[in-house]
């Protein structure tokens, strides 16, 4: 994977003040500064012409239902799909294009989730009916499925996840200018920023240029690396390592959305929620049944932290998809661990301090407070 995407939107009259490159050890490839910006400076503008709009107001549509109007736009307008081809040669190939709808039946028995694996067999299940073109889909989509659409013989079904895939992990909901309508574009450039909790840049349209604008929040240092927060869920490794696999370690880490109660489902987003607050100190889940449901999800797994943590170690585990899916259980785990751990802590202090009240209740009864009992004044 090379830079052919910025060179390519820079030739097609983009405003870049972006590189790309490696950002971490993993080999993660991301965008930095190329010179330092001051606070509301354009680092990237990308001409809407240069963007690949798909679908205006479509809301609901599963990835492989996006890449069926992909498909459709590939064969029914062949000067669009080759204007393409320089971006589709900057994405990810088939083995690094990676999401829930890329997903290997052996991979679901790594994730050791039950719900986990349910929902990935879903959108597998999904993959295969836009595909066929089963009853399931719903109809009301002019095309919703490959059987509609001449000339996709040579699509497989492996071509057509890997597509939905980059509907899910690449596209951008945009709101057009003057409307409220959110259309689903495909952004060369300002796609190949990262996801990152401390969000530096802005993304907006900009009706005057006509350009999709990345603008800096904050003075940004050259070199330094441009992200931007994709969602607050992402915080939760289950919601990223499905929808973008990949997983993050924090410092403390917090749970899955699939581990908090009532919340578990993961497709029924929740407002945003504060484990500090829900597990600290007075907290409405700083409690002792809380402590058990926790400790009985963490003793249902068939291997512990401290197994995973071996695996990842070990040079067992050659498949990079693998191992990420490892690292999500060890790090779900250490969170379910720290969580229970700092609930107990809380606990036993909050039954110290009470013991302490108590004694010290128990001297003030014996204190001599009634004018019966109190010294006697001269
Ligand atoms: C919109 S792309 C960003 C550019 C991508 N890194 C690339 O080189 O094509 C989203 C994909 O980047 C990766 N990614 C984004 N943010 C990440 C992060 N904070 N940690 C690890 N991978 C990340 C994930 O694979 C995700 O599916």
């Amino acid at each position: 994977m090379g830079d052919r995407s910025a060179s390519w939107t820079f030739v097609a009259c983009g405003q870049v003040g972006l590189e790309v490159v490696t950002v971490n050890e993993d080999g993660l490839r991301g965008t930095v500064a190329a010179r330092d910006v001051e606070e509301g400076e354009i680092l990237a503008a990308v001409p809407y012409n240069c963007s690949f709009e798909l679908l205006p107001g479509k809301w609901g549509l599963t990835g492989p239902e996006l890449a069926i109007h992909l498909l459709r736009r590939r064969f029914e307008d062949p000067t669009w799909w080759s204007h393409m081809q320089p971006y589709a040669a900057s994405l990810p190939d088939k083995s690094q294009m990676y999401n829930r709808h890329m997903l290997l039946p052996a991979h679901l028995s790594l994730l050791q989730d039950a719900r986990l694996e349910a929902s990935v067999r879903a959108v597998l299940q999904n993959v295969d009916d836009v595909y066929t073109g089963a009853d399931s889909v719903e109809s009301s989509n002019r095309y919703t499925s490959l059987a509609h659409l001449p000339g996709s013989a040579t699509v497989t079904r492996d071509g057509l996840a890997y597509l939905a895939a980059l509907m899910d992990s690449y596209s951008f909901n945009f709101p057009n200018d003057g409307d409220d309508i959110l259309r689903v574009q495909l952004v060369p450039l300002l796609d190949l920023i990262n996801h990152g909790d401390d969000t530096n840049i802005a993304l907006s349209r900009d009706q005057g240029s006509s350009s999709y604008v990345a603008t800096a929040l904050r003075p940004i240092k050259r070199g330094e690396e441009v992200v931007y927060q994709y969602s607050w869920i992402l915080e939760r490794n289950d919601k990223a390592l499905l929808q973008y696999f990949f997983v993050q370690e924090r410092n403390p880490p917090l749970l899955c959305l699939l581990d908090l109660p009532e919340h578990g489902s993961f497709w029924d987003t929740p407002g945003r929620l504060d484990d500090d607050a829900l597990y600290g100190p007075g907290g409405p889940l700083c409690t002792e049944g809380e402590v058990e449901r926790l400790n009985n999800i963490l003793v249902s797994f068939p291997t512990t932290e401290d197994d995973d943590a071996a695996l990842l170690g070990s040079e067992n585990l050659t498949d990079w998809r693998e191992r990420v899916i490892v690292k999500f259980r060890m790090l779900r785990k250490r969170a379910l661990r720290l969580t229970i751990q700092g609930v107990q802590l809380a606990l036993a202090q909050a039954r110290q301090c009470l013991a302490v009240t108590d004694s010290g209740a128990d001297k003030d009864v014996h204190k001599p407070t009634s004018p019966d009992t109190g010294p006697i004044e001269a």
